[in-house]
């Protein structure tokens, strides 16, 4: 059944690091409908797993091009969350999903001099029909986890990548200067 999680987009930017994400995040995890108010740009990103391995692609144009990253994109008007993060995933990578995604994180950017903060939604799963294919937008490659290429990949992701592999729920808040200076950061597990 898909899941009915909408965006939340309560933020300010003003109140950006030391927010309630851990309970936005725990009342997300535990299915509650929160509704966008479309402050927010909300984009997911998805993690395809399969044994000590996980499905990365190589971003051939746009945003943050020529680095490593899970599949993903823009929420179109109308999709639910999870239904975007599948619809991207299909996208960039060729691949299905008609199970559930498991929902494992929402990370919340922001960066200076720009009032847009970016809400990440993070899901992982194991179950996919397909084989990846190369797209327009991405390269995909399997990587061994002691082998993902962290120095071309943004640079939180060395941050909680190992909790998204080790299957932990976690919420973060990161504050950017440009793509590549990570000016401050709070990542937080939290118990679902
Ligand atoms: N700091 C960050 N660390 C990270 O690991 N992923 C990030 C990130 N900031 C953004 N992302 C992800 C979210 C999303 O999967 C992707 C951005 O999506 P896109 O480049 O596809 O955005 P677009 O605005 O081009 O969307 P579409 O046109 O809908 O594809 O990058």
């Amino acid at each position: 059944m898909p899941s009915r999680w909408m965006a939340h987009s309560s933020f300010s930017s003003d109140h950006f690091i030391g927010v309630d994400l851990l309970g936005v995040a725990r009342a997300i995890l535990g299915g509650a409908k929160i509704m966008s108010t479309c402050k927010n740009k909300v984009l997911t990103l998805v993690f395809v797993l399969r044994p000590g391995e996980v499905l990365l692609g190589y971003k051939k144009r746009g945003f943050a091009q020529g680095w490593w990253n899970g599949f993903g994109g823009k929420v179109e008007a109308g999709e639910t969350i999870e239904e975007g993060a599948k619809r991207e995933l299909h996208e960039e990578s060729g691949l299905s999903v008609s199970n559930e995604l498991d929902h494992v994180g929402v990370l919340m950017f922001e960066f200076v001099n720009d009032p847009v903060l970016l809400e990440v939604h993070v899901y992982r799963t194991y179950s996919y029909t397909g084989t990846p294919i190369e797209t327009e937008e991405m390269k995909p490659q399997w990587f061994k986890h002691q082998d993902i290429p962290y120095k071309d990949m943004w640079p939180d992701d060395k941050l909680w990548y190992s909790l998204m592999l080790n299957g932990k729920y976690f919420n973060g808040n990161f504050k950017f200067e440009g793509l590549t200076n990570l000016l401050e950061y709070e990542i937080n597990e939290i118990t679902k």
